[in-house]
């Protein structure tokens, strides 16, 4: 039997499932905890992977959070760990990033690692250090108006620096093109030059596989969820992982669906738009109605629906309305007023029958987990890259839960997510 093999701490909860996501492609059982669990590992999978909410913390915070996470994931056996942050590196100058790697590489004695965020089947591509979102430069992509991290410089290196105490240095994607051994060398020039943190290149999948290979012995690789989705493939043929370690389980779920979206992401928009144009049942939130009313209206909508038909419950606004309401609620109220109303959704949905629960947005999808008690996903089949479907037990009840990346998924994405479990 194969123990925990590799260690993952995500800082957010959709971070989470999409590292998980790509692991699981291998078919190896991945398991995702909701925050440090309380108990010691029991139950563990090959990949562990922690979701914690770190990434807006404050720094202290999030280093000691992510170092709890670390000595859990050690006693579940791992050797090797992997620090998921975003595909668009989302953090400010004073951000989390770097101070949690080099705390990290502090408790696992090591002096060098690597920061890959390139996801390019999301569109994420790194060039001499700078990163791209499709065809943009980062700072020229949407995420320059990221409400917490807005994005203004594309350079990882000159993000990363001022967040380390050690030299940045990069591995270009001209030596990522010649192969496994030249990655090595450059890593191994960065580190008699006392290079700590070494930026590399990706701009395709197969750069990607390189990267992994070259990096796989590290103690600890920090970047995006796609470097690490050649893990798996890379530590059997190494034989660290037996072909016999536990798969992913197939459950039977009753079909009654609830999908739930409070992100606002111009691909969230389009996904809504989608989905009420098929004829589905939908109820949109306005949050200056909430506040005068409470969420007992929603329920009361929810109450009549029939589930088999996956009604949806959103908030997803244009940005003008967006800014309007937050101009007279506030940004932290209107948005946890939201999360909250979904939050309460989420649970009357379930307590009617609904096994099958989608929820679009990283913060509403905390909401969500959160009010649901769920402590542990067990990853299933993969809807779209980076989210996959997961399996989780909440008050007894055997739930099929997505959690989907406000940018992640195509237009299609929650007749997608149904169809994907029909066929799993
Ligand atoms: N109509 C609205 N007006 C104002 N705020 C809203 C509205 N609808 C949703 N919100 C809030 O916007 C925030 C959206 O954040 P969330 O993390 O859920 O989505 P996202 O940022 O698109 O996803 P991700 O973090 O995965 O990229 C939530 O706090 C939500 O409550
Ligand atoms: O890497 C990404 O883009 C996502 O997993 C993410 O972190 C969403 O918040």
């Amino acid at each position: 039997m194969t123990g925990t093999i590799l260690g993952c701490i995500a800082d957010d909860f959709t971070g989470a499932t999409d590292i998980a996501g790509l692991l699981a492609r291998s078919g190896m059982r991945v398991s995702l905890r909701i925050g440090v669990p309380d108990q010691p590992p029991s139950d563990t999978s090959p990949f562990e992977v922690i979701a914690l909410k770190s990434r807006t913390a404050p720094v202290a915070e999030a280093i000691a959070e992510t170092r709890a996470a670390l000595t859990w994931l050690k006693n579940a056996g791992a050797a090797r760990f992997f620090w998921k942050y975003c595909s668009t590196f989302d953090s400010t100058p004073d951000g989390n990033i770097g101070p949690v790697a080099e705390a990290l590489m502090r408790d696992l004695g090591t002096d060098q690692t690597i920061y890959c965020p390139a996801f390019p089947e999301n569109g994420r591509s790194i060039f001499m250090g700078n990163l791209f979102v499709g065809q943009q430069p980062l700072a020229e992509s949407p995420m320059k108006d990221h409400p917490l991290t807005p994005m203004r410089d594309s350079n990882l290196m000159r993000l990363l620096a001022p967040q380390v105490t050690k030299p940045v240095g990069l591995t270009n994607r001209l030596t990522v093109a010649k192969g496994v051994d030249a990655v090595q060398a450059s890593l191994a020039q960065h580190r008699s030059d006392g290079t700590a943190h070494v930026v590399v290149d990706a701009v395709a999948n197969a750069d990607l596989e390189t990267v992994a290979a070259a990096c796989r012995d590290m103690p600890l690789m920090t970047g995006g969820s796609a470097v690490a989705m050649p893990l798996p493939a890379l530590y059997l043929a190494d034989g660290l992982l037996s072909a016999d370690a536990p798969k992913q389980a197939v459950h039977d779920i009753d079909q009654k669906t609830i999908v739930l979206s409070g992100s606002c992401s111009a691909m969230t928009n389009a996904q809504v738009a989608s989905y009420i144009a098929t004829g589905a049942p939908a109820c949109q939130l306005d949050p200056l109605t909430l506040t005068q009313t409470g969420p007992q209206a929603v329920l009361d909508w929810l109450a009549k629906q029939d589930l088999t038909e996956a009604p949806l419950i959103y908030a997803t606004a244009d940005p003008a309305s967006v800014k309007a309401a937050q101009a007279k609620l506030g940004v932290a109220e209107v948005g946890a007023l939201i999360e909250q109303t979904l939050a309460a959704c989420a649970v009357a949905a379930r307590d009617a029958g609904a096994r099958r629960i989608i929820v679009a947005g990283g913060e509403t999808s905390g909401a969500v987990t959160t009010a649901l008690k769920v402590a542990q996903l067990d990853i299933a089949t993969e809807i779209a890259p980076g989210v996959p479907w997961t399996y989780c037990v909440s008050d007894g009840a055997q739930i099929a839960l997505a959690l989907k990346s406000g940018n992640f998924g195509s237009e299609t994405f929650f007749m997608d997510a149904q169809a994907k479990l029909e066929r799993a």
